[in-house]
């Protein structure tokens, strides 16, 4: 379903992302991992349309994303990592503004958005303005949102951020849920235990380039690991984090001795 074939991005001669190459199939959830400023987010702004990349191109059903931006765009659902929400807006005047952007119908709009946020226990907060929900509660509204318009395709960025338990296991059964509706779908995160739990396939990227395709089960089984976390240390070669802490109160002791 959706294809990035050969992704190049330089930001001022410094290369962001180097040909990466991966796909995302009908009924597929796919992690895509990596440290920070590995080139997560270039990705995402060049499949979301917001970015050109230097070389190479993503193609949507068999078809440059270029070709025709706003089709594409109809049919992709996107909870960014930052909640750039009008907050303004009541989390029901925010999704009814997603409906209309979507051309959808203003009944269906009225009746959509209102289950979403009953579903999402956002119901006694509809009409009070954004600015006055917690993060988590802006984060449901952000997946509200991306659910509005039935979209093939969605790209989940860093999701999980101020979910509380509940919403977070709820999160996780809406991913397999909307799988198994044959939904392809990307998920960014840095949680290694969900990614683990929920992806059939994760890619792993380091400085801009992809460094493994494959199941989280398949990963952990070539480089004799047990968890995905350890695999993805070993892969990117992090440093030594208890060292590290341990330097860090060290340096932090100086002068208090
Ligand atoms: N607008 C920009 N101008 C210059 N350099 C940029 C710009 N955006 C990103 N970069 C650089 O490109 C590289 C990849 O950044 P990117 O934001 O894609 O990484 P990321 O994997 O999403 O990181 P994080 O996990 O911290 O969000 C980094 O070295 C970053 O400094």
């Amino acid at each position: 379903m959706l294809e990035l074939q050969n992704l190049s991005r330089s930001y001022r001669g410094i290369p962001a992302i180097k040909n990466v190459s991966f796909r995302v199939d009908a009924g597929e959830i796919v992690g895509y991992l990596g440290a920070n400023g590995s080139g997560k987010s270039t990705t995402v702004k060049i499949i979301t349309g917001l970015l050109h990349p230097n070389d190479g191109q993503v193609l949507f059903e068999g078809k440059s994303i270029r070709e025709d931006l706003v089709s594409f765009r109809a049919a992709l659902g996107y909870v960014p990592e930052e909640a750039y929400i009008y907050t303004y807006l009541s989390g029901l005047e925010y999704l009814q503004l997603t409906g209309r952007l979507r051309g959808m119908p203003e009944s269906l709009i009225r009746k959509k958005a209102t289950r979403l946020l009953e579903l999402l226990g956002l119901e006694s907060w509809r009409h009070s303005p954004i600015f006055l929900y917690s993060k988590g509660m802006k984060q449901r509204v952000l997946i509200a949102a991306a659910l509005m318009h039935d979209p093939r395709l969605l790209v989940f960025d860093e999701p999980l951020s101020g979910l509380d338990v509940v919403s977070s296991r709820l999160f996780k059964d809406l991913l397999q849920e909307l799988a198994e509706q044959g939904k392809a779908i990307l998920y960014i995160s840095h949680v290694l235990e969900v990614v683990e739990q929920v992806c059939n396939r994760v890619v792993v990227l380091s400085r801009g380039n992809v460094l493994a395709d494959a199941p989280p089960s398949e990963l952990t089984r070539l480089m004799k690991l047990t968890t995905l976390e350890g695999a993805f240390a070993q892969l990117v070669q992090q440093q030594d984090t208890r060292v590290v802490a341990h330097q860090l109160v060290e340096i932090m002791k100086v002068d208090h001795a």
